[in-house]
Protein backbone atom coordinates (compact mmCIF):
# COMPACT_ATOMS: atom_id res chain seq x y z
CA UNK A 1 0.00 0.00 0.00
CA UNK A 2 1.47 3.48 -0.64
CA UNK A 3 2.31 5.52 2.07
CA UNK A 4 0.36 9.07 1.66
CA UNK A 5 2.71 12.14 3.47
CA UNK A 6 0.79 14.67 4.88
CA UNK A 7 2.08 18.33 6.43
CA UNK A 8 0.00 19.94 9.20
CA UNK A 9 -0.44 22.75 11.37
CA UNK A 10 -0.61 23.27 15.22
CA UNK A 11 -1.70 26.60 14.75
CA UNK A 12 -1.22 28.47 18.20
CA UNK A 13 -2.59 31.98 19.37
CA UNK A 14 -2.80 33.26 22.93
CA UNK A 15 -2.91 29.33 24.57
CA UNK A 16 -5.69 28.15 22.15
CA UNK A 17 -4.74 26.15 19.05
CA UNK A 18 -6.86 26.27 15.42
CA UNK A 19 -8.50 23.15 14.78
CA UNK A 20 -10.91 22.19 11.47
CA UNK A 21 -13.40 20.06 10.66
CA UNK A 22 -12.98 17.50 7.48
CA UNK A 23 -15.71 17.76 5.09
CA UNK A 24 -17.95 14.60 5.32
CA UNK A 25 -17.36 12.95 1.90
CA UNK A 26 -13.53 12.86 2.52
CA UNK A 27 -11.29 10.07 4.14
CA UNK A 28 -12.31 10.67 7.93
CA UNK A 29 -14.85 12.94 7.21
CA UNK A 30 -16.31 14.90 10.01
CA UNK A 31 -13.07 14.52 12.12
CA UNK A 32 -11.35 17.63 13.62
CA UNK A 33 -8.18 18.04 12.09
CA UNK A 34 -4.46 20.04 12.31
CA UNK A 35 -5.17 22.13 9.16
CA UNK A 36 -2.74 20.93 6.20
CA UNK A 37 -2.68 18.49 3.35
CA UNK A 38 -0.58 16.14 1.22
CA UNK A 39 2.56 16.70 -0.04
CA UNK A 40 3.57 16.73 -3.57
CA UNK A 41 6.40 15.19 -5.07
CA UNK A 42 7.86 18.18 -5.98
CA UNK A 43 7.66 19.94 -2.58
CA UNK A 44 9.24 19.79 0.66
CA UNK A 45 7.19 19.64 3.62
CA UNK A 46 7.21 23.17 4.35
CA UNK A 47 6.19 24.67 1.46
CA UNK A 48 3.48 22.20 1.20
CA UNK A 49 2.36 22.92 4.70
CA UNK A 50 2.38 26.67 3.68
CA UNK A 51 0.73 25.99 0.24
CA UNK A 52 -2.38 23.80 2.35
CA UNK A 53 -2.97 26.64 4.78
CA UNK A 54 -3.47 29.39 2.04
CA UNK A 55 -5.54 27.35 0.28
CA UNK A 56 -7.53 26.44 3.64
CA UNK A 57 -7.64 28.69 5.26
CA UNK A 58 -6.12 31.97 3.29
CA UNK A 59 -3.55 32.49 5.92
CA UNK A 60 0.26 33.05 5.07
CA UNK A 61 2.66 31.57 7.87
CA UNK A 62 5.92 31.75 8.83
CA UNK A 63 8.65 29.69 10.58
CA UNK A 64 6.91 26.63 11.04
CA UNK A 65 8.65 24.25 13.49
CA UNK A 66 9.33 20.23 13.57
CA UNK A 67 7.23 19.24 16.21
CA UNK A 68 6.10 15.79 15.44
CA UNK A 69 6.06 12.79 12.95
CA UNK A 70 3.36 10.07 12.95
CA UNK A 71 3.51 6.73 10.59
CA UNK A 72 0.53 5.08 10.67
CA UNK A 73 -1.75 2.43 9.21
CA UNK A 74 -5.33 2.83 8.81
CA UNK A 75 -7.25 0.15 6.73
CA UNK A 76 -7.54 1.91 3.54
CA UNK A 77 -4.40 3.88 3.64
CA UNK A 78 -1.33 4.62 5.73
CA UNK A 79 -0.36 7.95 5.98
CA UNK A 80 2.96 9.55 7.50
CA UNK A 81 1.87 13.08 9.05
CA UNK A 82 4.53 15.55 9.41
CA UNK A 83 3.31 18.20 12.45
CA UNK A 84 4.70 21.48 12.47
CA UNK A 85 3.80 23.98 15.24
CA UNK A 86 3.15 27.64 13.93
CA UNK A 87 3.06 30.16 16.02
CA UNK A 88 3.60 33.27 13.45
CA UNK A 89 0.97 34.28 10.20
CA UNK A 90 -0.31 36.71 8.76
CA UNK A 91 -3.86 37.20 8.11
CA UNK A 92 -7.44 35.98 10.08
CA UNK A 93 -8.27 32.16 9.47
CA UNK A 94 -11.18 30.92 7.59
CA UNK A 95 -12.65 27.69 6.29
CA UNK A 96 -11.90 28.52 2.54
CA UNK A 97 -13.52 25.40 1.39
CA UNK A 98 -16.56 25.51 3.54
CA UNK A 99 -15.09 23.60 6.53
CA UNK A 100 -15.83 24.89 10.22
CA UNK A 101 -12.57 26.34 11.91
CA UNK A 102 -12.53 26.76 15.75
CA UNK A 103 -10.24 28.42 18.11
CA UNK A 104 -9.87 25.94 21.34
CA UNK A 105 -8.27 26.24 24.64
CA UNK A 106 -5.42 23.62 24.25
CA UNK A 107 -6.52 22.31 27.43
CA UNK A 108 -9.85 21.35 25.76
CA UNK A 109 -8.88 19.52 22.40
CA UNK A 110 -9.82 16.27 23.99
CA UNK A 111 -13.53 17.32 23.95
CA UNK A 112 -12.60 17.24 20.36
CA UNK A 113 -12.66 14.01 18.43
CA UNK A 114 -9.29 13.88 16.17
CA UNK A 115 -8.46 10.31 13.39
CA UNK A 116 -6.97 7.59 15.49
CA UNK A 117 -3.51 8.40 13.81
CA UNK A 118 -3.41 11.64 15.92
CA UNK A 119 -3.68 10.61 19.46
CA UNK A 120 0.20 10.68 20.77
CA UNK A 121 0.02 14.74 19.16
CA UNK A 122 -3.11 15.85 21.05
CA UNK A 123 -1.13 14.36 24.13
CA UNK A 124 1.94 16.23 23.44
CA UNK A 125 0.11 19.24 23.43
CA UNK A 126 -1.70 18.29 26.65
CA UNK A 127 1.36 17.65 28.63
CA UNK A 128 2.50 20.88 27.11
CA UNK A 129 -0.20 22.96 28.09
CA UNK A 130 -0.31 21.15 32.02
CA UNK A 131 3.54 22.57 32.13
CA UNK A 132 1.92 25.88 31.30
CA UNK A 133 4.34 26.44 28.19
CA UNK A 134 2.67 30.05 27.21
CA UNK A 135 2.55 30.43 23.41
N1 LIG B 1 -4.66 17.52 7.44
C1 LIG B 1 -4.68 16.50 8.31
N2 LIG B 1 -4.80 15.22 7.85
C2 LIG B 1 -4.83 14.24 8.77
C3 LIG B 1 -4.73 14.49 10.16
N3 LIG B 1 -4.78 13.30 10.82
C4 LIG B 1 -4.92 12.33 9.87
O1 LIG B 1 -5.00 11.13 10.08
N4 LIG B 1 -4.95 12.91 8.62
C5 LIG B 1 -5.10 12.14 7.37
C6 LIG B 1 -6.45 12.28 6.72
C7 LIG B 1 -6.14 12.14 5.24
O2 LIG B 1 -6.12 10.76 4.93
C8 LIG B 1 -4.73 12.69 5.13
C9 LIG B 1 -4.68 14.16 4.72
O3 LIG B 1 -5.22 14.30 3.48
P1 LIG B 1 -6.12 15.55 3.08
O4 LIG B 1 -7.40 15.00 2.62
O5 LIG B 1 -6.18 16.62 4.12
O6 LIG B 1 -5.24 16.09 1.91
P2 LIG B 1 -5.59 17.28 1.01
O7 LIG B 1 -6.02 18.43 1.85
O8 LIG B 1 -4.46 17.44 0.08
O9 LIG B 1 -6.89 16.70 0.28
P3 LIG B 1 -7.22 16.67 -1.24
O10 LIG B 1 -7.37 18.10 -1.60
O11 LIG B 1 -6.09 15.94 -1.90
O12 LIG B 1 -8.52 15.90 -1.26
O13 LIG B 1 -4.14 12.59 6.43
C10 LIG B 1 -4.60 15.82 10.63
O14 LIG B 1 -4.51 16.14 11.83
N5 LIG B 1 -4.58 16.79 9.66
MG1 LIG C 1 -6.45 19.00 3.81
Amino acid sequence: MSLVQVAAAIIIKDNQVLIAQRPAEKHKGGYWEFPGGKIEASESAESALARELLEELDIHIADPAEFSEIRFDYPEKSVLLKFFLVTEFNGEPRGLEGQPVQWVAINQIENYQFPEANLPVVEKLLSMSDSKAEY
